[in-house]
C-alpha cells in the first residue's frame, strides 16, 4: 500500500519536472545553446592553445645524419610554436592598413558570407525539394523547372564566392610569401660592415642550416600557402560548426544537441589522441627533401670532376642514399595517413552520420514541447532541411578536427622558417654554433676562442697579434703581426692549409677576429681575385663590370671602349666579337677556359681599381709573360697587392714577405727578389748535383773495378 503511494508521489512529481521543464522550456533552449557555443569556441580554443605537455618532437634528420638534426627546432603545436608564429605574422602583416590585411579581411568578410549562402542552401533544399518532388507527382512541369530555376540561382552567388575565396587565399599566400622572401634576402644578402655577409657565415661559420637555398624557396612558400589556408581551415568550419547547429538547434531541440556533441567530443579526443605527429613529419620531409636536392646540385656543379674520375658509382650511391631516406619517410608518412585516414573517415562520415541521423528523427518521433506537429510534407521538409544541416555542420567539425592536421604541418613549416629567421638574426649578432674540434679544448686555446679583437679602419694593413682561427676552432697561428703600406706589395707563402687564404677572409670581414688590432680599409677598398674566379650570370659586360652594373657604370661616366682597352691589357678584347658584342649572355661559366677566366677577373680588377688586390693564386692558369704584364699594369694603377702564390716568378714584384712554416710560427720580412731567386737556382744546382751523386757513385765503382782488373 505504501508502496503505491510512494510511486504515485513520485510520478506527480515527474509531472510537476515534466511541466516545469516544458513551461520553462524556451529559456532552457537558450541555456543549452549559449552553453553550446561557449564549448565549441573552449574546445577550438583548447584545441589550438598551447599544449606544454603535448606531443613534441625534433624535426631535422633522424640519428646520426648530420648535425642539423641536433640543432632542429621543436615541432609541435605549443606555446614555442605561437611565439614564433606571433614573430612571422609580425612580419607578413606589418599593419592594420597592410595590404595583407585588407587580403585578410575581405578573405573573413567572403567566409562569413559563404555560411550564410550554406545556411539559405540548407533551408532552402528542404522547402525546393519537397516542391520539386511534389510537382513530380502532380506532373506539374511548369512549376518543376521554375523551382529547379529558383533553386539553381542560388549557384551565382554560391560559385562566385567559392571562386573569389580561393582568389584570395592565392593572393594572400603570394603576398605573405612576399613579405617573408623580401625580409629574409634582405638580411641574406645585407652588405653592413661587420654585421653582414650572412649568406657566407650561415654556410661556412654555421652548423645549424644545411640548405639555405631550400628554406628560402621550398619552405617559405609551403609555410605561406599553409598560413593562407590554416585561416580559412579553422576560421570557417568554426562559424560553420556554430551557426549549422544553432540552426539545428532551432528544429530539433537544443537538447539533441547537447546530446550530439557529447557523442562527437568524445570521439573526437579519441581521434586526436590517435593523431600521429604530423608537424614533425612535415618538419623532416623539408629537409630531407633540401639534402637530396643539395646532393642534385653537388652533382650538375662538378659535374666535369665527377666525369673525369669516373665517379657515377659513387655519385649514384650517394644520391640512392639521400633518396631512400626521402622515400623511407614519406612511406612512414603515408601509412600513418593511411590507418589516420581510415579511423577519421569511420568516425567523422559515418560514426557522426549515424547519431545525426537519429537526432534528426526527434521531431518526427517525439513531441516537442512548444513545436507543432507537421503533416507528412512538414515532416518529409523538415526532415530534409535538418540532414542537410546535419551533413553540413558534422563536415565543419570534420574540418575542425583536420584542421588540426593542418595546424600540426604549419608548426613544422613554422619551426623551419623560424630556424633559418633565428640563425640568420644570431649570425648578423656574431653569435655562431658550430662543432670545435678537439684541440680547442685546451687551456690555452679555448682562452684565444673566448677573445674578441678589434677593427680600426685605417689607409694601411696592419696586424697587431692577431690569431689565425678557422671556423672549427683550430688555431692556425697563435699571434700575427705585419704590415702593408700601400704601394708595398706582399707576398705570402708556406705550405697547404697553414692559413694564407684564411688571412684575407679576415681581411674581409667573414671570419671573426679573435684578439689584437686589425687596421684595415674598408672592403670596398679591396677586390680578391681566387684561383678560379666567380662570373656572375648576365653579359659580357657584366662580367667585367661585376659588382657593377650597366647603369652604374653610365653613372660613373664609363664607357664600353673603356672596357675594351681594359679587356686589350689582358689580350681579351677579341672575346667581345667573338662571343656576340658586351650585350651577349650566356653561362660564363662554361664558355670561358680556366685561363681566360683569370683574365677576366684581372680586367675586372683594372676596371675597378681599388686601393689593394687579394690575389690568391690569381695568375696560375695563365703564361709567365701574361702574369709580368698584369702585374705590372696593376702596379701602375697604384694598387697594391697581397699575393698568394707558389710561383718563384711571381717574386720580384713584391718587397715584403710573409712566410709561414706550417706548425704556427711564420717570418714577415723585406723580400729581396734577386738574392731569393740567386738563393733558389744556387739550391736547385745543388740539389740537382746531388740527385746524380747515385750515378756517379755507381760510374766510379764501375771504374774502380777496371783498374783493379787491369792491374792484376
Ligand atoms: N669554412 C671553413 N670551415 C672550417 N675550416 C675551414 C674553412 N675554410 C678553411 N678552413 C680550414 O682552414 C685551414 C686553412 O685554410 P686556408 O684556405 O687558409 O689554407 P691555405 O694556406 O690558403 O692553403 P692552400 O695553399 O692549400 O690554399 C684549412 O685547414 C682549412 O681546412
Amino acid at each position: 500500500m505504501s508502496s503505491s503511494k510512494a510511486q504515485l508521489v513520485a510520478k506527480e512529481q515527474l509531472a510537476r519536472l515534466a511541466k516545469a521543464y516544458s513551461n520553462n522550456r524556451p529559456a532552457i533552449q537558450h541555456v543549452l545553446t549559449g552553453g553550446f557555443v561557449a564549448y565549441v569556441l573552449l574546445t577550438t580554443y583548447q584545441g589550438l592553445a598551447a599544449r606544454p605537455g603535448g606531443k613534441s618532437s625534433r624535426g631535422g634528420k633522424g640519428k646520426g645524419k648530420g648535425k642539423e638534426s641536433d640543432t632542429a627546432p621543436r615541432v609541435a603545436v605549443d606555446a614555442v610554436f605561437y611565439q614564433r608564429l606571433s614573430r612571422i605574422l609580425r612580419i607578413v602583416i606589418p599593419s592594420l592598413k597592410s595590404r595583407e590585411a585588407i587580403l585578410l579581411i575581405m578573405h573573413s568578410s567572403l567566409l562569413v558570407f559563404r555560411t550564410a549562402i550554406s545556411l539559405y542552401v540548407a533551408s532552402l533544399d528542404g522547402k525546393q525539394f519537397y516542391r520539386i518532388v511534389a510537382s513530380i507527382v502532380r506532373a506539374q512541369p511548369l512549376a518543376f523547372f521554375l523551382n529547379i530555376l529558383r533553386w539553381l540561382l542560388v549557384a551565382v552567388p554560391a560559385t562566385w564566392c567559392n571562386s573569389w575565396l580561393s582568389f584570395v587565399e592565392s593572393r594572400l599566400s603570394s603576398a605573405y610569401r612576399t613579405r617573408l622572401t623580401d625580409e629574409v634576402v634582405r638580411s641574406y644578402l645585407d652588405d653592413g660592415e661587420g654585421g653582414g655577409k650572412v649568406y657566407y657565415k650561415i654556410s661556412n661559420l654555421d652548423d645549424r642550416i644545411k640548405n639555405p637555398d631550400q628554406m628560402i624557396t621550398n619552405d617559405i612558400q609551403r609555410f605561406s600557402a599553409h598560413l593562407a589556408a590554416i585561416y580559412a581551415n579553422i576560421a570557417k568550419p568554426v562559424l560553420d560548426v556554430i551557426l549549422y547547429n544553432y540552426q539545428l538547434s532551432q528544429n530539433v531541440g537544443a537538447e539533441g544537441l547537447v546530446l550530439l556533441t557529447v557523442l562527437v567530443q568524445t570521439s573526437a579526443a579519441l581521434l586526436r589522441k590517435l593523431t600521429p605527429p604530423f608537424g614533425q613529419y612535415t618538419a623532416l620531409s623539408a629537409s630531407l627533401a633540401g639534402s637530396l636536392r643539395h646532393t642534385h646540385s653537388r652533382l650538375s656543379e662538378h659535374a666535369e670532376e665527377i666525369a673525369f674520375f669516373r665517379g657515377e658509382e659513387t655519385e649514384k650511391m650517394l644520391l640512392e642514399r639521400e633518396y631512400a631516406g626521402v622515400v623511407m619517410h614519406e612511406r612512414r608518412v603515408l601509412r600513418g595517413r593511411w590507418w589516420h585516414g581510415i579511423v577519421e573517415e569511420g568516425i567523422v562520415k559515418w560514426l557522426w552520420g549515424s547519431f545525426g541521423l537519429c537526432i534528426c528523427a526527434i521531431p518526427v518521433f517525439f513531441k516537442l514541447p512548444g513545436v507543432s506537429v507537421a503533416d507528412l510534407g512538414g515532416r518529409t521538409e523538415g526532415f530534409v532541411t535538418n540532414r542537410r544541416l546535419l551533413l553540413s555542420a558534422s563536415d565543419a567539425l570534420g574540418r575542425v578536427m583536420y584542421s588540426y592536421k593542418d595546424l600540426s604541418e604549419l608548426a613544422g613549416y613554422t619551426a623551419r622558417v623560424s630556424l633559418l629567421l633565428d640563425t640568420m638574426a644570431d649570425v648578423r649578432r656574431g653569435k655562431l654554433e658550430k662543432a670545435l674540434v678537439s684541440s680547442a679544448d685546451t687551456e690555452e686555446n679555448a682562452r684565444i676562442l673566448r677573445g674578441k679583437g678589434q677593427v680600426i679602419e685605417s689607409d694601411e694593413i696592419r696586424f697587431e697579434g692577431v690569431p689565425i682561427v678557422t671556423p672549427n676552432g683550430d688555431i692556425l697561428v697563435k699571434s700575427l703581426s705585419f704590415h702593408v703600406k700601400p704601394g708595398e706589395h706582399l707576398l705570402i707563402v708556406g705550405p697547404n692549409g697553414c692559413g694564407k687564404s684564411s688571412l684575407f677572409r679576415i681581411l674581409g670581414g667573414l671570419w671573426p677576429v679573435y684578439g689584437g688590432t686589425v687596421h684595415k680599409p674598408p672592403a670596398s677598398q679591396f677586390i680578391l681575385i681566387p684561383q678560379r674566379p666567380y662570373l656572375p650570370l648576365g653579359t659580357l659586360r657584366d662580367q667585367v663590370i661585376y659588382p657593377h652594373s650597366k647603369l652604374d657604370m653610365e653613372a660613373l661616366g664609363r664607357t664600353d671602349e673603356e672596357l675594351l682597352s681594359v679587356l686589350s691589357v689582358v689580350q681579351m678584347d677579341h672575346v667581345v666579337e667573338r662571343e656576340g658584342g658586351w650585350d651577349a649572355a650566356k653561362e660564363w661559366r662554361d664558355a670561358l677556359s680556366g685561363g681566360d677566366k683569370q683574365k677576366i677577373a684581372w680586367a675586372r680588377l683594372f676596371y675597378h681599381r681599388p686601393k689593394y688586390a687579394v690575389l690568391d693564386e690569381a695568375t696560375s692558369l695563365v703564361p709567365t709573360e701574361m702574369e709580368g704584364r698584369m702585374m705590372d699594369y696593376a702596379t701602375e694603377l697604384g694598387i697594391t697587392l697581397l699575393t698568394v702564390s707558389h710561383r718563384p716568378s711571381l717574386w720580384r714584384y713584391h718587397s715584403m714577405i710573409l712566410q709561414y712554416d706550417g706548425q704556427g710560427g711564420y717570418v714577415f720580412t723585406e723580400l729581396d727578389a734577386e738574392k731569393r731567386l740567386a738563393l733558389q737556382e744556387e739550391k736547385q744546382a745543388l740539389e740537382t748535383k746531388l740527385l746524380e751523386v747515385p750515378a756517379m757513385r755507381a760510374k766510379l765503382a764501375e771504374l774502380k773495378a777496371v783498374v783493379d782488373a787491369q792491374a792484376l
